[in-house]
This record gives C-alpha cells, structure tokens and sequence, in this order.
C-alpha cells in the first residue's frame, strides 16, 4: 500500500494561471461564510462550552460575497434543531504552538491540546453544537453559544444525531413495530443491555467493571416511557419525522456537551488507572489526569434503558470520556445576587417601549432570563486558574448583552455587585460589514 506523501507546501497554479492554495495541500484558504453576532462581547465571561448558557444567543448572516443569494444555502436547514458551527477563534492573538494546554476545569493540570476543547490549537478552529431558533431569509438565529461578537463564522453543519452521536447509532429495524408505531419490549435484560462491550472489547485488560444499576431498575413497559425513550426511537427508524422541541433537547442531553450541570447523574464506571498507563503515560498526560475514565452511558435514572443503544448494533463500544469532563476538579458555584444587582436588573428593560434613558435588551427577552444567563455563566466558574488561585479577592467584570456584569468569588460561590448598562452595547442590528476584519484573519 502506498504510504501518504508529504504534500508539497507550495501553492499550485490553476489552468487561469492564478495561483491557489490546492486543497491536497491541506492548506484550506478559509474565507468566513458570515461573523458573528453574538450577545457577548468579550472572551470574559462567555461559557466554555454551549451547553453552559441555553439563553445564550447569536445570529449569523450569510455574507453576500459567498453567495449571491445567502438564504438559497439555509434552504432545509430549518429542519434541523441543531447545527454545528465552525469557526476562527479569532481572538487568539497568535496561532498557538504548545502540544500541552491547561484547561481551567483541570485547575492547572496540563494535558495534550487534542485531548481538550482548548481555543489555544493550532489551527484555532472551535467547534460549537448550537441550537437553531430559527431561520430567516439569509440568517440563522442561534441560542447555547459560546462565541464572541464578531467571530468569523467558516462552516455550518446540520447535527444529525445517528450520525454524530454514538449513544444514537441506530438499532435494527425489527425491533420497532413501524405498524403500530409502538415499541416492541426486548427481550433483553438490564445487565444485558448495559454491561456493554466497550470495555471489553476496546479496553481489553481493564478490570471488568461491575453494573451498578440495582436489581429494583426494570425495564421500562412501553407505556411507561418519557419522551426521552421515545426520541432515540422515533430518530432511529422515523427520520424524516420532525421532532418535537422537548425531543430536541433529548437529544443534546444524551449528546457530547461536557456539562456544568453536576446534577446530572451520571453513569459512569471508574476504570483501573493502572491499565491506562500505557496510553497516558505515552502521550505525556500530566500525573494528576491519570486515573478514572467514565463509559459515557447516561443518568441511571433516564437512560438505563433497555433499548438505549449502550453498544452499537453491531456491538461496537459506545463512546468514552476521562472523568475530568463530567467529574472536574474545579466546583460548580452558587450565585447570589446583591439586593443592589437585583435592583439594577430589574432596571434594564427587555426592550420595546422604554422609559426615556432605560437601556434594553437586544439579545435578552426579558430581565429574568438576563439573570439566568448570568447565573449560568458564573456558576461554571468562568475565571482563568491563574485567577482562581492568585488574584482570588479581586472583582470580575464581563459583559452579557447589554448588561455589564461586576462580581466577586468567595468560597464556593459568586456574587453579583452590579449590573450596569454597558457602554458599548453590543447590537444585534448593527450592520454585518461593520464586524468585519479589513482584509485576512
Ligand atoms: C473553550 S472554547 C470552546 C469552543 C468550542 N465549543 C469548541 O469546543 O471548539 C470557548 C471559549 O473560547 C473563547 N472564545 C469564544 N469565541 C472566541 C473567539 N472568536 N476568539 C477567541 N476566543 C474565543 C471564549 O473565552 C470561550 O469561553
């Protein structure tokens, strides 16, 4: 078999004689599909992952300059209730070159950039599953971001969970009676159907975890499913249907998000650390990451079903995470606001008829939800380590929307002091040429 040749890094003349970056090269010369805009401003304070701020919101205009007509691209697209958005982290400063990063939720520890969701990589590509509120003309409204204003914007990919989502691969057919449009109950037991192959077959020599569901967990009768049960179903065999919202969310839920959410009851298997040494210690993970990896299997509670497809149909292993994603060191907080924040809250109108002066939402539609976003975005922790550990008394500003933000961290919490309008509102009408870059990212 020929071996992959090492491409040229010289460009190719095409046969008009211009001289273009060849796609064998690898050397993409992206040119952004639309910028962002987004309800936050700045790298402060905007969630590390979409999953942390479902208010979060964005829109993203196709620009005309890549196609004449930008909604003839979207066409279908409204189908979908999530998408993937890749773009430019922009903001960076510099391409990065450093094979080990520290991510905050690791509070320190370092460990290989590809392991992580690091914006620090060498191609500053970032990957976002948003949701899609909607699509308008040559626009599509975004909610669970986690990008900044003026993000240029290179590709938009519909989610397609069977296809993106290993713990919704698809089942054989004959399980599900299409006729009835019921569910057919397997045969199949709970340690059956949950005491996967994935350690078996992919960690072959790990201790042989035990099932941890109690014997009172049955299987559900079919009547006694929620709509979670019947999302993966329903998007294994009837995929043109359209899903209900509720359904929609079921799926980013049993999705790849890592979450701030520790509430969420995880299923997980702490694994013999002694049998990752091999992989770890080759890649140069640091001491303090080596230990646990979690099967990524679901809530004992909602997902320990007998025909969620813990393994695929064939039997390939469902996909694996290391514990710092679900279990961090670094603890969710809880977020209090002063009476005084609470005051100005209420003051920052969520736009419409206003009173003379008052500020308004842009991206916001109400006060409410304006703290619910703030509340999220703080209770993740959103400080850098260096600040966690040596700047811990001193105040933390970010602006959201409108709202410029002023708090403080004590032990297991923060506290919101202020929210004042912010200078510079960031506008969600404001014209697209005007976040444009003048030339080349
Ligand atoms: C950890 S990255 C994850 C992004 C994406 N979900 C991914 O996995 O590729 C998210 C962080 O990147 C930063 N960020 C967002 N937009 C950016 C931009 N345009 N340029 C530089 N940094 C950005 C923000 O600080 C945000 O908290």
């Amino acid at each position: 078999m020929r071996g992959l040749e090492e491409p040229g890094s010289q460009p190719i003349a095409t046969p008009c004689g211009c001289v273009k970056p060849a796609l064998e090269t690898g050397n993409l010369l992206t040119e952004p599909i639309g910028f962002l805009e987004s309800c936050f401003s700045a790298k402060n304070g905007t969630p590390r992952q979409p999953s942390i701020c479902s208010h979060s919101r964005a829109c993203l205009r196709i620009r005309k300059s890549i196609f004449n007509n930008p909604e003839h691209s979207l066409m279908g697209l409204e189908q979908f209730s999530h998408v993937w958005i890749l773009f430019v982290f922009h903001k960076n400063g510099h391409l990065s070159c450093k094979a080990k990063v520290q991510p905050p939720r690791l509070n320190g520890a370092k460990t290989g950039v590809f392991s992580t969701r690091s914006p620090h990589r060498p191609n500053a590509i970032g990957l976002t599953l948003a949701k899609l509120e909607k699509v308008e003309g040559g626009a599509i409204y975004l909610s669970g971001i986690d990008m900044i204003h003026g993000t240029p914007v290179l590709d938009i990919k519909p989610y397609i969970a069977d296809y993106d989502s290993p713990q919704n691969l698809m089942e054989p057919l004959e399980d599900v009676n299409l006729q009835n449009n019921q569910h057919k109950p397997k045969t199949v037991s709970w340690s059956d159907g949950e005491t996967d192959g994935c350690d078996q077959r992919q960690l072959s020599g790990l201790k042989e975890p035990q099932p941890h569901h109690s014997a009172k967990e049955k299987p559900k009768r079919p009547e006694d499913r929620t709509s979670q049960d019947s999302y993966v179903k329903h998007s294994d065999t009837a995929k043109i249907q359209q899903p209900s919202p509720k359904h929609w969310e079921v799926a980013v839920d049993s999705g790849l998000e890592s979450r701030s959410d520790q509430s969420l009851s995880v299923a997980e298997e702490q694994i013999n650390p002694d049998c990752l040494e091999k992989s770890s210690s080759e890649e140069g993970i640091d001491e303090r990451l080596r230990g646990a990896m979690v099967l990524q299997r679901g809530s004992t509670e909602t997902q320990l079903m007998p025909h969620h497809p813990a393994r695929t149909a064939d039997g390939a292993p469902c996909s694996m995470v290391p514990a710092w994603v679900r279990k961090a060191p670094v603890a969710t907080l809880e977020v209090r606001f002063t009476p005084h924040a609470e005051m100005d809250l209420g003051q920052l109108s969520s736009g419409g008829e206003t009173d003379v002066g008052q500020a308004s939402f842009k991206y916001f539609q109400s006060a409410e939800e304006a703290k619910r976003a703030i509340e999220a975005v703080l209770s993740a922790d959103p400080r850098s380590v260096y600040r966690r550990k040596l700047c811990q008394d001193r105040l933390f500003y970010f602006t959201v929307d409108i709202a410029h933000v002023t708090c403080w961290f004590g032990d297991g919490f923060a506290e919101v002091l202020r929210v004042k309008p912010a200078s510079e509102a960031v506008q969600m009408t404001e014209p697209v040429e005007s976040l444009e870059p003048p030339s080349c990212l």
